[in-house]
């Protein structure tokens, strides 16, 4: 497939880090930035371009990895030179319908909501096409998603909001966790090395017990707090603290973000 991605920056990097590992693909990737297009070229082996080409086919995927506020700007630009090629946007909140408008009625179109694991193979995304995009298109994205980690069609277009502030924006939480672990690691004594790698092992034998486990993780949890013991008095501040509450509250605060990046940036 000859993909084009249009921003080389962060999750950009992420899906062409898991997708130059495949054969078979033709990577170009639009950036503005001299520096990170070296870092892309060099580390990657994708061509970096400086601007848009002059024009595409239909053979061609062009993914949108810029940042939303950039989104109506950059499509407007690509609009003329699109040449019915397939497009993924990645951008959080703007829907289809102002992809479309902004690319001259476009509707060669899937959303895709993919997180940052996809740099080690490990990602999550969820994939969102109207009834009009063709099955040959829609495999296309699921492939090209799926080199990268696993995919989940979603039946409606707000399953895109849904799945943002969950497996999306879930990464951050979960490296906000890792990194209180390690500070709290460290002030208990161990240097950063150490404390580092004693909460990611803790996290990595955490994971594969749940996942290798069929009983719910509330019941994994009881197993570690024994009656009386320390772990009791450490959940019991969590608790105290509301600290379950403010992470299902952040992941509320997510999609409503989501939601309203969608309204404001689409108005026209
Ligand atoms: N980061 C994540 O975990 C996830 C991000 N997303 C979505 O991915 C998109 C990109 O996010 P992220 O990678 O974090 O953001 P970054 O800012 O890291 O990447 C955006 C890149 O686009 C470049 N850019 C700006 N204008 C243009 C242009 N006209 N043409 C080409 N490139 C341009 C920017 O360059 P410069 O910095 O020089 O302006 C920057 O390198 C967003 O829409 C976001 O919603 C989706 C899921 C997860
Ligand atoms: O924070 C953001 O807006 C993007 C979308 C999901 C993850 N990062």
């Amino acid at each position: 497939m000859k993909i084009t991605f249009i921003g080389g920056g962060n999750m950009a990097t992420a899906i062409i880090a898991g997708l130059v590992k495949q054969p078979g693909h033709a990577i170009r990737v639009v950036e503005p930035d001299s520096a990170k297009r070296q870092i892309l070229g060099e580390q990657y082996g994708v061509e970096a371009l400086a601007g848009l080409p002059d024009s595409f086919s239909s053979d061609d995927v062009v993914l949108l990895a810029v940042k939303p506020q950039s989104l109506k700007e950059v499509c407007l630009a690509l609009a003329p030179r699109l040449g019915g090629a397939l497009l993924i946007s990645i951008a959080a909140g703007v829907g289809i319908e102002a992809l479309s408008r902004w690319l001259s009625g476009s509707s060669r179109i899937v959303r895709v909501m993919p997180n940052t694991p996809a740099m080690v193979g490990k990602g999550v995304s969820g994939l969102y096409a109207g009834d009009v995009l063709s099955e040959d298109d829609r495999a296309a994205a699921g492939a090209i998603m799926s080199a990268v980690g696993r995919v989940v069609w979603l039946q409606d277009e707000a399953g895109i909001d849904d799945i943002t502030c969950i497996s999306g924006s879930g990464p951050a939480y979960v490296f906000y966790f890792i990194e209180s672990m390690i500070e709290a690691a460290m002030e208990t004594g161990f240097d950063e090395a150490e404390a580092r790698c004693l909460v990611l092992a803790t996290f990595d034998g955490a994971v594969e017990l749940a996942r290798q486990s069929n009983v719910p993780v509330a019941t994994l949890r009881q197993n570690v707090m024994s009656k009386g013991g320390t772990t009791e008095r450490a959940i019991a501040r969590f608790e105290a603290d509301g600290v379950k509450t403010a992470i299902k509250a952040g992941a509320v605060d997510c999609r409503v973000r989501s939601v309203e990046l969608g309204h404001e940036l689409s108005k026209d």
